[in-house]
């Protein structure tokens, strides 16, 4: 008992000092606390008192801080708090109501989201049971049958009947038969109708091998089975009760949900419907690609909810399949229309990288098209973001070597299994973010355009005549509500507008989902180690800069999945990733023995690491560009600290931002900087003024007022006409000079560009490597290969400075770059991808100008040498 006392009080003052958050942090905390109760053996068992008594204290601290947070609720308070009081809040209460409030997209839906989150005290665990107090002896023992036994029953009706008499599929298969007939040249109705009846058949196979079979008896089946087994290998899943309790709301609206979750793994669609099934929401239909419709899992999946899809909506290049991509439509359309929700992931596949990936917009489209032409009257759209501390599906480190992906099938499903179930994986974050509504974002994208037309109406067409003319080229481009402008269909051309706002709304929610993502610990603490530390610290060292960057990342308004002191952090995350990933020793550090923590940043293995910084690069993004611009136009080489500056010290407002967006420009595939309701260009000041309060830029001049300028303008242009809108929009702002005297503020800037080397490195190889296209065409496999082996070269000589360079993903999303650039063309020839250089850049002179212009930013870049080689 005296132990039991000992490890408890420990763990309280822990605990008190730590700000817990969430059983997600217990572990850590009482494997912290036990090596302090020194001499003592803290048995499991031991652990275990410790570990239910601090759930105790737990639940009376948030108790406490829920009382704090109603009375300053009731008091009108809430926006009032000051600083230190808002410290001593606890962190359980406070952290959420950051989080949601960030992610709300309009003003009133922040209002409502941060009076939700006031309310959110805890997150919860969702395999810890919580019993109510009336509940009877039997529940408590069967509490995993009783909680199946207690979900609410949805009906899950059958649509195919629908579908295969919707005149739009036998509008398309008539269509496919009669363009069949006129290439056969067979003109007699006995041919058209045979094709017909083909289609039709056909139709009805592809129905059947798509549509989905939820069957509420399985998913309460599979709901126990999960229960039993995911305590197996995950420490907690953990939800925001602010969120289930919306979630519920907007299930309650009657509206269809449509969840679009990152997709990082393939626990991400068991856990979404878990989860829905045990907070009484309808479980969607989920779309999946068709290579997991294996044995017996295919049958099980189907029966959980997916509907299986092409992952290539044309498996033959230039054969568009008519009669496929109707039976899709028509199948989700009637889906909707019954009131299934749906899921799937815009991305279309898991990242390989652990950034989010570009989102695909077919499925999407339909949604849209959905609601354009009635058929639904709104649908939520509800992003999703999961995370985990280690991915339970392994690495992608053989991928993005350039092998090729193991297929799924039945015996790699089950070794899968058992190596899941045989290991720990830490805990899993999930945060369902702010639905919103499609017709709202459909009405002020339109809002938007219309807005944009009138400025350009105004700004060229001055005349009424030429007003007139914009209006109706205007009204002729405004989307139209009818099916003309469905997409999967293929027998209509798409308009423009339609594709562009079925892409910002995708980009909208990857956007959102990748701000939302909780920070793991395993995303830190990599982070850290390999854009600050790769060479190893003393952990004391490392810890006071994963303390700084925790703060940065709470004021950025970004929420942590973990708690607890850095130190115990770092050890945490280097004993669950292994010391393949991160090596300890214990090292002499002037003359004092202390643990030295050490990333492995070679090949292979660094590839995983860099897997889970990536998780958290994306939220650096904008800051990295701007100091990639900033030192690509001071001509500097921040890897040599006797280098100065050569070009210029004092920037323009405008130059800097300018030279940030081709950095951006470059990188598209690799972040998504803005949404289309944002400013690229306002982002990019945001980011220039961190660096302004960081002390690394300073102004030089004193910005005018709007007023004074004018005035200015004015003065100097009295005997001048010419004055025009566009010179003011010209105006260069505010110069900055840059701090190069200063280490501290050199290292800020030079810290945040390094996180952008393995990119810039991996492009400038491809752009080099664009040589082998020269009068030639190259298979994208002989491609890559050629590629990867080059990066690989320029590593061991030095070029290359990270091994995580390395990447497939970053080559084939530079190739992407340089065929929207119209540098590359490809083609599919017999299943098989071919590139080749479009005749303007089918010259090694051509090729340069586009080595140059990526090479710019890559420090220590040398054209006229890179060039000849
Ligand atoms: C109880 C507890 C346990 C529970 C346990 C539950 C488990 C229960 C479920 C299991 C479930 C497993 C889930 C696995 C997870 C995956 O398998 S993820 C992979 C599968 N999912 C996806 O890929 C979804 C996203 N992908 C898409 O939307 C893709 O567009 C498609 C539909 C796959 C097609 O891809 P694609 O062939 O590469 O073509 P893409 O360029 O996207 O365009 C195709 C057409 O879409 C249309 N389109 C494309 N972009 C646009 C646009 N912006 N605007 C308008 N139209 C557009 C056009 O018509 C286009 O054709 P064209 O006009 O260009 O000829």
């Amino acid at each position: 008992r005296g132990m039991v006392d000992v490890v408890t009080a420990r763990v309280q003052d822990m605990y008190t000092g730590w700000q817990p958050r969430g059983p997600a942090a217990a572990p850590a905390v009482v494997a912290a606390a036990a090596p302090a109760a020194a001499n003592h053996a803290v048995s499991d068992s031991l652990s275990s008192i410790a570990m239910r008594r601090m759930a105790t204290f737990q639940r009376a601290q948030r108790h406490q801080a829920q009382q704090q947070i109603s009375r300053q609720i009731s008091d009108r308070k809430l926006f009032h708090i000051k600083e230190s009081q808002w410290d001593a809040l606890q962190d359980t209460s406070r952290r959420p109501l950051m989080g949601l409030a960030c992610n709300a997209c309009s003003r009133d839906a922040r209002a409502a989201a941060v009076d939700l989150d006031a309310k959110a005290v805890s997150l919860r665990n969702i395999l810890q049971e919580e019993f109510a107090s009336n509940s009877t002896y039997l529940t408590r023992t069967f509490k995993h049958l009783a909680q199946v036994y207690n979900v609410r029953k949805f009906e899950y009706p059958n649509i195919n009947e629908g579908v295969l008499k919707d005149e739009r599929l036998k509008e398309a298969i008539t269509l496919t038969a009669r363009d069949q007939c006129n290439q056969r040249g067979e003109t007699s109705d006995e041919a058209h109708s045979k094709l017909v009846h083909q289609h039709e058949m056909r139709a009805k196979c592809l129905l059947e091998d798509m549509r989905s079979k939820l069957s509420d008896l399985l998913l309460r089946f599979t709901s126990w089975v999960m229960l039993k087994v995911l305590p197996c290998f995950l420490t907690s899943v953990v939800v925001h009760p602010t969120q289930v309790e919306m979630l519920q709301k907007a299930a309650k609206s009657g509206l269809p949900l449509i969840f679009m979750p990152l997709h990082r793994s393939h626990l991400d669609y068991i856990l979404v419907t878990f989860i829905l099934l045990n907070i009484d929401v309808k479980s969607p239909m989920v779309a999946s690609g068709d290579n997991l419709n294996i044995p017996v899992f295919g049958r099980l999946l189907r029966g959980l909810g997916a509907f299986f899809i092409k992952r290539r909506m044309d498996p033959v290049a230039g054969r568009r399949d008519t009669v496929y991509r109707a039976v899709l439509h028509t199948y989700m359309m009637h889906s909707l229309h019954a009131g299934h929700n749906l899921e799937f992931f815009a991305e279309g596949g898991r990242t390989r990288t652990g950034k989010a990936c570009m989102p695909k917009g077919g499925l999407l489209s339909v949604i849209v098209d959905a609601y354009m032409d009635g058929t639904v009257e709104d649908a939520l759209l509800v992003p999703v973001s999961l995370n985990y501390e280690k991915l339970v599906d392994g690495n992608f480190t053989r991928e993005q070597m350039g092998q090729p992906k193991e297929m799924e099938s039945f015996t790699s499903a089950i070794r899968g299994i058992w190596k899941t179930l045989t290991s720990s994986y830490g805990s899993c974050r999930i945060d369902f973010n702010q639905p919103f509504s499609l017709q709202d974002m459909i009405k002020s994208f339109q809002q938007s355009q219309i807005s944009h037309m009138r400025r350009n109406v105004l700004g060229d067409d001055d005349d009424e005549e030429g007003h007139q003319r914009s209006k109706g080229k205007h009204e002729k481009r405004v989307l139209q509500s009818t099916p003309s402008s469905s997409s999967l269909y293929g027998t209509d051309v798409v308009v423009e507008e339609h594709r562009q706002l079925v892409e910002s709304i995708a980009r909208h929610v990857i956007h959102d989902c990748t701000k939302s993502t909780a920070v793991m610990t395993t995303n830190i603490v990599s982070f850290l180690l390999l854009s600050s530390f790769r060479d190893g610290a003393p952990i004391e060292e490392i810890a006071i800069a994963l303390d700084s960057l925790r703060k940065e990342l709470e004021w950025a308004g970004r929420d942590c999945g973990f708690t607890g002191d850095s130190i115990d952090v770092i050890n945490y995350t280097a004993e669950l990733l292994g010391s393949h990933l991160i090596k300890r020793e214990k090292k002499i550090v002037n003359g004092q023995e202390t643990v030295f923590v050490e990333p492995i940043t070679g090949l292979p293995n660094v590839i995983e690491l860099s897997y889970y910084s990536n998780g958290l690069l994306s939220h650096f993004a904008v800051e990295a560009a701007v100091a990639t611009a900033v030192i690509s136009l001071l001509g500097f080489d921040p890897r040599d600290s006797a280098s100065i500056p050569t070009k210029v010290k004092t920037l323009s407002q405008k130059t800097i931002v300018d030279q940030t967006k081709e950095v951006c420009d470059i990188l598209q595939l690799e972040f998504i900087f803005a949404k289309a309701c944002q400013s690229l260009d306002n982002i990019i000041i945001e980011a220039i003024q961190s660096y302004i309060e960081k002390g690394v830029l300073q102004e030089t001049q004193e910005l005018l007022t709007e007023e004074q300028e004018w005035g200015h303008r004015y003065a100097r242009n009295m005997d001048d006409d010419n004055d025009s809108d566009e010179d003011f929009e010209e105006r260069p702002g505010p110069e900055y000079e840059v701090n190069v005297n200063s280490k501290e503020c050199m290292a800020a800037l030079v810290g945040r560009q390094r996180l952008l080397c393995p990119l810039f490195d991996t492009y400038t190889v491809t752009a080099m490597s664009l040589r082998f296209l020269v009068d030639q065409e190259v298979t994208e496999r002989d491609l890559m290969k050629k590629i990867l082996s080059a990066v690989q070269d320029h590593l061991s000589e030095g070029f290359v400075s990270c091994a995580e360079s390395v990447s497939t993903d970053t080559i084939k999303n530079a190739l992407k770059l340089f065929e929207r650039w119209g540098v590359v063309e490809c083609h599919t020839q017999d299943r098989v991808k071919v590139y080749y250089l479009s005749s303007d850049f089918d010259n090694q002179d051509s090729l340069v100008n586009v080595l140059s212009h990526i090479g710019q930013f890559k420090i220590d870049f040398d054209e006229a040498v890179v060039s000849t080689q």
